[in-house]
């Protein structure tokens, strides 16, 4: 089918060149899957009604744990000790997320991996690791967390599944489905049917896709690594002279977030994140784990006003920095992701604009965000620039018509 739909089309025509490049992306919908055509997820040819796919049964549930390859085994791991923490660290700095180019991988640091994966009323088990072989070494790596997913109006208690890694040396041997058995094993014991979860890659089958956009803080350092280029007609030093950004702040009365803010912020967030097609609901309790500033990991700024003392708009990145690759001169590019921005006395554009100037001051070298929630209204003003990298998003045993990516307001760290 997509080849029949690729006759005909001029390559040279920049729109019929995108549609054939966005098709190529989308084949794996028109493939067989060994592991996800016997999964409770949608594909291209199946009619649904929004809601869930197919109703679990506890009892029916398996209470022995999936079989391993012979010297394999199930780890369950406890993050808060330094040696297996390591061991995590270490795993997805040196085999998870690359680029297309793999000009960088992702490096997640050891106290985001403990802020992203023990939010309160985590399951011991869900942080689940394959070991093997003679230094019992782990090899495989998957992990959930509990999560309130309100989908078009309906909450929906569900896992968010994230950080699935294989080392490279067991690529391609379908270890991959065998985690993701066994945390659904694990999410369906505690009588929940339902997971949602992003991916690099096209799988059956996407509800959106996402485009990550980039905005350069350091443009020295991210010409010279790669990560950016100068556009055509314009000279180096025109182009870090239009991107470089002031040092003062542009909104008044802007701070970072405190304790005792975490009861104004759960407010606002969770009203603003309502007007979204799906969002998760996030508790006070939850608030305090996943906004309150913690250093290299999250920030998150209020603007209060100086008469009522209410708090008026939030800000808030995540720091992930990835691991050149292929730079003689620099180990790490340190960025910063759009987090959730709530705009309310202030536009958008202004938060946007004000977290440039905090990612900055944060040292940081370039500030990404995807193409979801109002993200979209303040690229081509604040000079992001497209990337070539999709996100794209997937809920499990639950069905629901394709959302504009405007209409997400879910981030996945
Ligand atoms: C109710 C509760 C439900 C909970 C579960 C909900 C679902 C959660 C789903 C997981 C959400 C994860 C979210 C994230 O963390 S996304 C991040 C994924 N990680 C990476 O990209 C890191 C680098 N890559 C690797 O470590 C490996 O290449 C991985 C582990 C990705 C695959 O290992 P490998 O390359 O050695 O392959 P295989 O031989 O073992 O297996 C091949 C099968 O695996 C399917 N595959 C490949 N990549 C992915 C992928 N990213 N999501 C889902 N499935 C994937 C593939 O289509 C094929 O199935 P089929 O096409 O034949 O059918």
């Amino acid at each position: 089918m997509v080849k029949k739909m690729q006759a005909g089309m001029d390559p040279k025509d920049p729109k019929a060149k995108e549609a054939m490049e966005h098709m190529q992306k989308m084949k794996p919908l028109y493939e067989k899957h060994d592991f996800w055509d016997t999964q409770p997820v949608p594909n291209l040819s199946g009619a649904f009604t929004e809601g869930e796919i197919e109703k679990g049964v506890l009892e029916e549930v398996k209470q022995e744990s999936y079989s391993l390859p012979p010297g394999f085994e199930w780890y369950d791991i406890d993050l808060e000790d330094e040696e297996q923490l390591n061991d995590v660290y270490e795993l997805l700095r040196d085999h998870y997320v690359e680029d297309s180019d793999h000009m960088f991988r992702f490096d997640y640091q050891k106290e985001f991996l403990k802020w992203a994966l023990l939010p309160p009323k985590q399951n011991s088990d869900w942080i689940l690791g394959v070991r093997g072989g003679k230094k019992n070494k782990l090899f495989g790596f998957i992990t959930g967390i509990p999560v309130k997913l309100r989908i078009k109006g309906k909450m929906v208690k569900m896992v968010e599944i994230n950080f699935l890694c294989v080392h490279a040396k067991l690529r391609d041997m379908r270890v991959a489905p065998v985690l993701i058995k066994e945390i659904t094993r694990r999410t369906h014991i505690k009588d929940m049917w339902q997971a949602i979860y992003t991916a690099g890659k096209v799988l059956p089958k996407p509800f959106t896709e996402c485009t990550y956009y980039h905005r350069n803080i350091n443009t020295k350092k991210l010409l010279e690594v790669g990560f950016a280029g100068v556009p055509p007609g314009r000279s180096k030093s025109a182009h870090i002279k239009l991107l470089s950004l002031p040092k003062n702040d542009i909104i008044e009365n802007v701070r970072q977030m405190e304790r005792r803010d975490v009861k104004q912020v759960q407010a606002l967030l969770d009203e603003y994140l309502k007007n979204f097609s799906l969002s998760f609901h996030f508790n006070k309790e939850e608030v305090l784990h996943f906004m309150l500033p913690r250093d290299n990991v999250v920030y998150s700024y209020v603007v209060e006003d100086p008469d009522t003392k209410r708090i008026t708009d939030f800000i808030s990145y995540y720091s992930l920095p990835s691991t050149c690759l292929k730079s003689e001169k620099h180990k790490a590019v340190y960025a910063a992701f759009s987090y959730y921005m709530v705009p309310k006395k202030h536009t958008i554009k202004e938060l946007m604009r004000q977290a440039l100037i905090l990612a900055k001051r944060d040292k940081f070298d370039v500030f990404n965000a995807l193409d979801i929630m109002d993200n979209k209204e303040v690229f081509e003003d604040l000079h992001f620039g497209q990337g070539n990298g999709n996100l794209y998003y997937y809920l499990y045993n639950w069905y629901i018509n394709d959302v504009s990516t405007d209409k997400v307001g879910i981030v996945l760290v």
